[in-house]
């Protein structure tokens, strides 16, 4: 379940030989029985020509070598047809290795040293890669580099040992050339690049072999990144994915999100978005969209309750203020903000005080009104006024009505039917405001209550344009911020390259998570989440059929949902991207090919 670079497993392997007290050859003797015992599974699925499995061993200097020498004792013994063939010339092992070197020579299994171009491969049936482990620098070098090439090109099946040679054990990145493996047998962890593309490629079937160090090891060596499997749902997130539910239970326990996406010409955003969020179990669902939008989408998702919000006919988000939508948060659990959001003048800042809304800190408001009534402490009261001021047609204010009345404030409502009524006299906007105002600031006393929050698409870049960002109020405990960037969005967070992000993506994802005090999901294949904390997962779910328009917003409502159902952020956003992967998964093998996939088929699999 732990994923460790290379640096954490020696430390592992210190510990064990030098406190544990099991002798570094009681290591390579597990090991290599391991990698043995894969081979054999393996040629026992193979359809060999009748007689005995033969097995050639790629043996490379260091303790990797070592692990195929034990190998090639234990294929010997169980009847395999072994030879073994040295990268470098015998001698040159040391330590371990060498000790296997001459039992192997004592035992009377065939050995040569490399000569390029000299191996008959045709006459082997499968081929164990143990040239090159954790103790890789760079690119292989020759002879290895050749001998890696001939191996791939033989057709041969290949069982790694620990990692496929030439590939980077800590970032995934697959080195030229590298050993193309049909399985691999991670030794005592999986190591990070085996979850890591496009390391996961080249690595085939991975199995992790334990060897006599204790998993335990891991935690108190403090590796806190992990393999999102099955078996990490189960046993690290403690979650059933069947996702079973008490019988005596209805709509309200399983919490109200509220999505703010869509816009004209990316209206389906929300639509998947939203239906994805029902799909993911949460009781109740609005959908916030600029009001032009409202009429066209009435029952395209039946389920949900879709929340107009005025927007001076536009069909976009410029003209509606963060405290109409931030008055929308009041009573709704979760809130998912960006997928087709699009972008407008102001929107950083526009997005701050959605922020801080939803951080439970009333937002400054534009209108004299809403100031007023902020300064009482009503928010959505506030808010309603500050739309009504800003409300230019009676169209808006009645828009900013239903706001109000649909966030339950009555008050609010009140207020804003007033300045509807006011507009409609054909009074001027401070009529308005001023209608809205007295009610407004009469107001009850009471802070906007936070609330969990997802950041998807064109909010992202909102953020990321927002000089201040460090500056923004710190969330509370439960009201946390899960962001869900793609590599490029990312980049643009963290501002760098996209090829910067993808060479470290636990890096790049736990890095702007640990600084910002936020939740990190960082799409892609093997997708990360990070957390505040610095604990990363990498996901193992998913296909490149999902590398489709949407996709992302079917994640996002699925986190909102998970979220407003009052998940912590770390099992929403870690449970979330591997039941959307999972989900993906199944949608694939309905379909002849995974290029078929669509979005919407994700949230239908769910
Ligand atoms: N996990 C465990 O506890 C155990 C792991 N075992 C196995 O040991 C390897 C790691 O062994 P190590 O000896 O540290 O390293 P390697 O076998 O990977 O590499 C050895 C030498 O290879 C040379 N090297 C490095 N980079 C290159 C390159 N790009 N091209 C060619 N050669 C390269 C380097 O020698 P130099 O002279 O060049 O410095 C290395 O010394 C681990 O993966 C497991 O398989 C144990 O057997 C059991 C316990
Ligand atoms: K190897």
């Amino acid at each position: 379940m732990h994923l460790v670079t290379a640096e954490e497993m020696r430390r592992l392997d210190r510990h064990t030989i030098d406190t544990i007290g099991l002798p570094a050859l009681v290591l390579m003797e597990n090991a290599g029985r391991a990698i043995a015992e894969a081979a054999l599974a393996l040629s026992a699925q193979l359809e060999l020509r009748g007689g005995p499995a033969r097995w050639l061993v790629l043996a490379g200097k260091g303790n990797n070598g070592g692990d195929g020498l034990v190998a090639a004792r234990h294929l010997c013994e169980a009847g395999a047809e072994t030879a073994v063939v040295y990268a470098e010339p015998p001698e040159r092992l040391t330590g371990d290795a060498a000790v296997q070197r001459d039992a192997l020579a004592r035992f009377g299994i065939a050995a040569s040293v490399c000569a390029p171009g000299a191996i008959d491969w045709r006459a082997y049936d499968g081929v164990i890669d143990a040239l090159l482990g954790t103790g890789t620098r760079g690119a292989p070098r020759e002879p290895y580099a050749s001998l890696i090439r001939e191996a791939n090109a033989s057709g041969l099946p290949i069982v790694a040992a620990d990692i496929p040679s030439g590939l980077d054990a800590d970032t995934g990145a697959v080195h030229e050339p590298c050993i193309r493996a049909d399985r691999t047998v991670a030794l005592a962890f999986r190591k990070r690049g085996l979850a890591l593309h496009p390391g996961r490629e080249v690595a085939g079937d991975v199995s992790v072999a334990p060897i006599g160090i204790p998993a335990w090891l891991a935690e108190t060596y403090g590796v806190r990144a992990f393999h999102l499997d099955e078996a990490a749902v189960r046993k690290r997130l403690g979650i059933d994915p069947s996702l079973p539910r008490r019988t005596d239970t209805h709509k309200g326990t399983y919490g109200h999100v509220l999505v703010a996406a869509g816009s004209l010409p990316m209206a389906g955003a929300g639509l998947l978005c939203v239906r994805a969020a029902l799909r993911a179990g949460c009781g109740l669902a609005t959908w916030a969209v600029p009001a032009r939008l409202a009429e066209p989408l009435l029952g395209r998702v039946p389920e949900a309750m879709l929340a107009p919000l005025a927007d001076g006919g536009r069909g976009d988000w410029a003209a509606v203020p963060a405290e109409a939508l931030a008055a929308l948060c009041t009573g709704r659990s979760a809130l998912v903000l960006g997928p087709g959001l699009g972008r407008f003048e102001g929107d950083s800042a526009w997005l701050r005080r959605v922020w801080e809304a939803t951080a439970g800190v009333v937002p400054p408001v534009a209108a004299d009104a809403g100031t007023a009534a902020a300064q009482a402490g009503d928010t959505p009261g506030a808010a309603a006024a500050a739309h009504a001021a800003a409300a230019t047609t009676t169209a808006d204010a009645a828009c900013a009505a239903s706001v109000a009345a649909q966030a339950g404030d009555t008050i609010g409502a009140a207020a804003i039917t007033h300045a509807a009524a006011a507009t409609a006299r054909a009074t001027t906007a401070a009529d308005a405001a001023s209608a809205a105002s007295a009610p407004a600031r009469a107001a009850a006393n009471r802070s906007p209550k936070p609330l969990p929050l997802v950041l998807d698409a064109d909010a992202l870049n909102m953020l990321a344009d927002a000089d201040d960002f460090a500056g923004w109020v710190k969330r509370p405990a439960g009201a946390p911020a899960v962001l869900t960037p793609h590599p490029g969005e990312m980049a643009r967070l963290l501002r760098c390259t996209v090829p910067e992000v993808q060479r470290d993506r636990i890096g790049a994802a736990r890095s702007y998570a640990e600084k910002h005090g936020v939740y990190v999901v960082l799409k892609g294949a093997g997708t990360v989440i990070a957390t505040p904390a610095g604990i990363a997962y990498v996901n193992s779910t998913g296909n490149a059929g999902m590398a489709t328009g949407g996709s992302g917003d079917v994640l996002a409502g699925i986190i909102g949902s998970l979220l407003a159902q009052g998940w912590d952020a770390e099992k929403a956003a870690a449970f979330g991207v591997w039941w959307h992967g999972r989900a993906g998964d199944r949608a694939a093998e309905a379909r002849m090919t995974t290029a078929s996939l669509m979005a919407g088929d994700i949230a239908d699999y769910l």
